[in-house]
């Protein structure tokens, strides 16, 4: 079994839990009164390179990061250093996240939030919309392409943006084919956990002009930003780099910084 099914499989066990103790029908009934998604689209296609700033308190790859105590101050670090969205995992088991920790956070800033999970069924969807979610992480690589299809349409019914992940040239086929118009290409590969910040540079470039493309994993520092920028990134998603930081504000603020420069090559579009 591959870390990535592993990490599925507890996924699953978890979500039986919660679906027991709140059925479908009265979650979805839930979400209907939730206060409408940002426009995540319009933010993602800003000129300058974005920051996406991660709440990551550990990992599979790495283990424990950070402890993170109180997420919602990290947070408005974060937004104060000037974060264009916030990513908070919600991923219990490897990575110690929780929707306590999302509503904590959504509670504290203003900017839109990802739900970063393995999300496999419609019920998440309706979960990240009930606590605030603008952007859901949608992993190719966890996905039959029937399954991307109808998450991706549930996530769009309900007027957030999906944000579909990729590793490989034939995932990227998967994601244009079913729709996605926000494509993150991701370093890291999750079945070996080796990251190859290469990747982005072989698969960014063959994507629609108008397809927003996300750099994810690996980004330690603004020299990582200008050279997924060279090769086409809109935004950057930042974990590790950031809540290792002795000052996370400082650190992504030196992100936006660079993402804003006029040294910085822009998204073509
Ligand atoms: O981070 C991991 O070790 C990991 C392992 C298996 C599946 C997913 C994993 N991480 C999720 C992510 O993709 C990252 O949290 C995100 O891209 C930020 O990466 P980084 O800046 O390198 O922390």
């Amino acid at each position: 079994m591959t870390v990535l099914e592993s990490i599925i499989e507890g996924v699953r066990e978890d979500l039986a839990v919660r679906e027991a103790a709140l059925p479908f029908p009265e979650l979805r009934e839930r979400t209907t009164k939730v206060a409408p998604p940002q426009d995540v689209m319009s933010i993602l296609r800003a000129p300058a390179v974005g920051v996406i700033a991660e709440v990551k308190r550990r990992s599979p790859s790495k283990g424990d990061l950070a402890t993170i105590p109180e997420p919602a101050d990290l947070a408005m670090a974060y937004e104060a250093g000037g974060a264009s969205v916030i990513s908070v995992l919600t991923e219990e088991r490897r990575f110690g996240g929780s929707l306590a920790d999302f509503d904590a956070v959504r509670a504290a800033v203003k900017i839109p939030m990802l739900r970063k999970d393995f999300i496999v069924s419609p019920y998440q969807v309706h979960e990240a919309r009930l606590h605030g979610a603008d952007l859901v992480l949608l992993i190719v690589a966890a996905l039959e392409q029937n399954a991307l299809i109808a998450l991706m349409d549930r996530v769009e019914s309900l007027g957030m943006t999906a944000l579909v992940e990729v590793h490989t040239a034939e995932e990227a086929d998967r994601a244009l084919e079913a729709g996605a118009s926000v494509i993150g290409v991701n370093a890291r590969n999750l079945h070996t956990l080796e990251i190859d910040r290469d990747v982005f540079g072989r698969i960014a470039p063959g994507l629609p002009f108008e397809t927003i493309k996300i750099a994810e994993s690996g980004v330690r520092g603004p020299g990582d930003l200008m050279s997924y920028a060279g090769h086409g990134a809109d935004a950057v998603l930042v974990g590790e780099g950031l809540v290792t930081a002795p000052d996370p504000k400082v650190a992504v603020n030196k992100l936006v910084t660079a993402g804003s420069h006029p040294a910085c090559p822009r998204p073509s579009r």
